[in-house]
């Protein structure tokens, strides 16, 4: 006869460890990525002897909070998401500034308790799988699918860091550069859809890096995602042009009364994960018909939990979703895993900038995740299936206090090399 454990696990000790790994020279709209990465990753013990997993980012900001969060949870049982969520309000009470939420800008308003929130949610479903030796995916309503198909991310980049050697990717600042980088990470990792990192050259130059793709990879579904760098009538010219060829056109311009204006005239699906990014968007989004297709990210919808249940508001109001990421390392590779196999109209392939990084620099035990066919198949034990290397944690700490960067800064790394350079949108 099973055993039922009735066993409580109250949160004993919250460690928060910063990191940076080594990320190549992406642009973006906003600026390029600068020499590391950084991230913070969460780890709880309970008084049961048990510990979870979590990992958010890691600027200054978002570091001082976590830790004003972690000092108020002790002696909550991790069962207790509600209790968590409240202590966590109570202690970022008086936090209004918007500094240090880790996307250079990129994305502002979404939640603050949120995205404190996420990585202790995460930890605590890690931590209640292994109590009752179930996956997270469980968890989360079960599994649809046992594998998470993920999409090629591709970028326009500089052929390496400014003073270092080019790196083995080399540049891709035009259709033909960006073509070869397809080429590479599809037969690398097998990935059946693309999507590029736009907002970077001018429109026409991007709408020819698109048809390039299309004419290489007549299969594969297309995306493009300027990050709101283009005006209403650019976007609307842009979106006629790749009628036909892309599968949606992701935040071609800033908010919800301009992506609406641009719904109205362009036949593709229009995704965000600019304008829509906190629960309070929706319904305006909804009643302005302004996106067909939300990008959902755990780690700023407040976690796993939440992220269905955004998956469910989309469900209701006809909208597509599909998962947005930024430069990541394993533990959030999981937790994007679970979630996805957990939400059944998660039907787009998710965004992954996993291949971005050194296959050596990661904070989890290798092996535990691995792509094919540019699938991740949805880890089977219990809770994230994922381990904590601690020497790999400990020289990617040892990386975080020797690279100097405390702050995503992807305009002001670029101005070290453009002074002039000006990301205020539309830049076209
Ligand atoms: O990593 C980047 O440069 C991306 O531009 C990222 O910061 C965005 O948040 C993201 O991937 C997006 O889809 O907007
Ligand atoms: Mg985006």
């Amino acid at each position: 006869m099973p055993t039922e454990s009735t066993e409580s696990h109250r949160i004993a000790d919250v460690r928060i460890t910063p990191v940076a790994f080594r990320d190549p020279p992406l642009l973006n709209t906003v600026g390029v990525h600068e020499p590391y990465a950084l991230r913070a990753i969460v780890e709880i013990v309970t008084d049961s002897g048990l510990s979870g997993l979590g990992e958010t980012y890691g600027d200054a900001g978002h570091l001082a909070r976590l830790r004003a969060a972690a000092a108020q949870l002790t002696g909550v049982d991790v069962w207790h998401g509600n209790e968590i969520e409240r202590r966590i309000h109570t202690a970022l009470a008086t936090d209004t500034s918007k500094a240090g939420h880790g996307m250079s800008g990129m994305v502002t308003g979404s939640s603050t308790v949120h995205r404190v929130l996420s990585p202790f949610e995460v930890a605590c479903l890690d931590i209640r799988g292994k109590a009752v030796g179930r996956p997270v995916s469980d968890l989360l309503g079960g599994a649809v699918r046992d594998r998470v198909d993920y999409s090629a991310y591709l970028f326009y980049k500089w052929a390496g860091h400014p003073g270092a050697e080019p790196d083995d990717w080399g540049p891709a600042l035009d259709p033909a550069q960006l073509v070869a980088q397809a080429r590479r990470i599809v037969d690398d990792y097998g990935f059946s859809a693309i999507k590029l990192k736009g907002g970077v050259v001018a429109p026409e130059e991007e709408v020819a890096a698109i048809l390039a793709l299309r004419e290489e990879f007549p299969g594969h579904p297309l995306r493009i995602d300027p990050n709101g760098a283009w005006s209403v009538e650019t976007s609307i010219r842009v979106g006629k042009e790749l009628d036909g060829v892309i599968e949606y056109l992701e935040d071609p311009t800033s908010g919800i009364d301009g992506m609406a204006a641009v719904a109205r005239e362009v036949a593709m699906p229009l995704a965000t994960n600019m304008c829509v990014v906190a629960f309070d968007h929706l319904k305006p989004a909804v009643k302005a018909d302004a996106v067909q297709v939300v990008l959902s990210d755990h780690h700023f919808w407040g976690g796993l939990d939440r992220s269905r249940t955004l998956g469910n508001i989309c469900d209701t109001f006809g909208l597509g979703l599909s998962m947005h990421s930024n430069s990541h390392l394993g533990i959030s590779l999981a937790a994007m895993t679970h979630l996805a196999a957990a939400t059944p109209n998660l039907t787009y392939a998710c965004d992954t900038h996993w291949p971005w990084k050194d296959a050596d620099d990661d904070v989890i035990v290798p092996g535990a995740l691995t792509f094919e066919g540019g699938a991740v198949a949805v880890p089977t034990g219990p809770g994230l299936g994922v381990e904590l290397d601690r020497d790999a944690l400990a020289r990617l700490h040892e990386q975080y206090l020797a690279c100097g960067i405390t702050e995503r800064d992807d305009t002001g790394y670029l101005r070290r090399f453009e002074p002039d350079f000006d990301p205020t949108a539309p830049r076209w």
